[in-house]
């Protein structure tokens, strides 16, 4: 590993440094020591153990490691689908107990939407059933929410009309609408055509910059870890420990191919794929 990418890596989860002078970001997510198990009749599965990570306002924390490791997992258990074994999950300093309209997930799957309504309906019928807001005002909101992913056009079209990549742009302006104080997602772009996925990863990226929305962010991809990401925090193979953690922020779409960019591709890579993790924590 080069000593850039090692001043790079963090020597531990979360422990991101403002610059001197500059004013501490407030912590948005704080995931402390989380162990998460699946219960079954025969036997207790460890998905994920002893996990820390903080997310502060504005940043793009990605979750990144092999198949299983318990990216999902750690994710539906911040979106509180899921409890906790050990550990704590504070939301604002608030312990998560269950979902809320705080934290908003967009999945893979193109099947999230309601295929009875329209798009403008299905982004405006959570604003109406969580936000409260009245029909017009959903209808607003919704609307500015669907120009800003690029879909004015299809406000009136029904999911089954649409392509997968309109389908996750509708998911994502729909999150975006509810103004969560974080947005989760979970491999959102992995079932698309390379193309559509390059396109709609560089358009989240201008849209998240834009209004600074806090995310946190699941993926197999390095590459696409490094575009998306600030920060990245990598899991071991099952069950899913913390290996290390990477800021890349300083990173994007122009810098592919440059040596720093490949840099951390590489030492990443061996990361995940060595066995001595230990490496991480020096
Ligand atoms: N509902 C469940 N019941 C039992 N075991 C589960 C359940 N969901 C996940 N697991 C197990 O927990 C572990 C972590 O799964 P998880 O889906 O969180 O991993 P992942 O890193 O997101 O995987 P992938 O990248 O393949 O989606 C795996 O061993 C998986 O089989």
């Amino acid at each position: 590993m080069t000593a850039q990418s090692k001043a790079a890596l963090r020597s531990s989860p979360g422990d991101a440094q403002a610059s001197p002078g500059a004013t501490p970001q407030e912590t948005v997510l704080s995931v402390e020591n989380v162990s998460l198990d699946y219960v079954g009749e025969q036997e207790t599965l460890r998905a994920v153990d002893r996990v820390s990570l903080t997310v502060r306002k504005g940043e793009r924390l990605v979750l990144l490691g092999p198949s299983g490791c318990g990216k999902s997992s750690i994710l539906k258990a911040v979106a509180g689908f899921i409890p906790v074994s050990e550990g704590s999950i504070l939301l604002r300093g608030r312990k998560v107990q269950g979902p809320g309209p705080d934290r908003v997930v967009v999945f893979q799957e193109f099947d999230q939407l309601l295929p009875w309504k329209t798009v403008a309906g299905n982004v405006a019928f959570p604003l109406r059933l969580a936000r409260k807001l009245g029909r017009d005002e959903a209808r607003q909101r919704a609307e500015a929410a669907l120009a800003r992913v690029g879909l004015t056009r299809a406000l009136d079209a029904y999911p089954h009309t649409l392509s997968g990549g309109m389908k996750q742009r509708v998911a994502i302006a729909r999150a975006l609408a509810m103004e969560p104080d974080i947005l989760l997602m979970d491999e959102p772009f992995a079932a698309l055509d390379a193309l559509t996925r390059r396109k709609l990863q560089a358009d989240l990226l201008a849209l998240v910059k834009d209004i600074e929305v806090t995310l946190l962010f699941v993926t197999h991809s390095i590459e696409e870890a490094v575009l998306i990401g600030t920060d990245l925090h990598l899991l071991s193979a099952h069950p899913g420990r913390t290996v290390g953690t990477f800021s890349t922020g300083h990173l994007g779409f122009d810098d592919q191919g440059s040596p720093a960019f490949e840099r951390i591709i590489r030492d990443v890579n061996g990361l995940l794929f060595s066995h001595e993790n230990e490496a991480a924590h020096v």
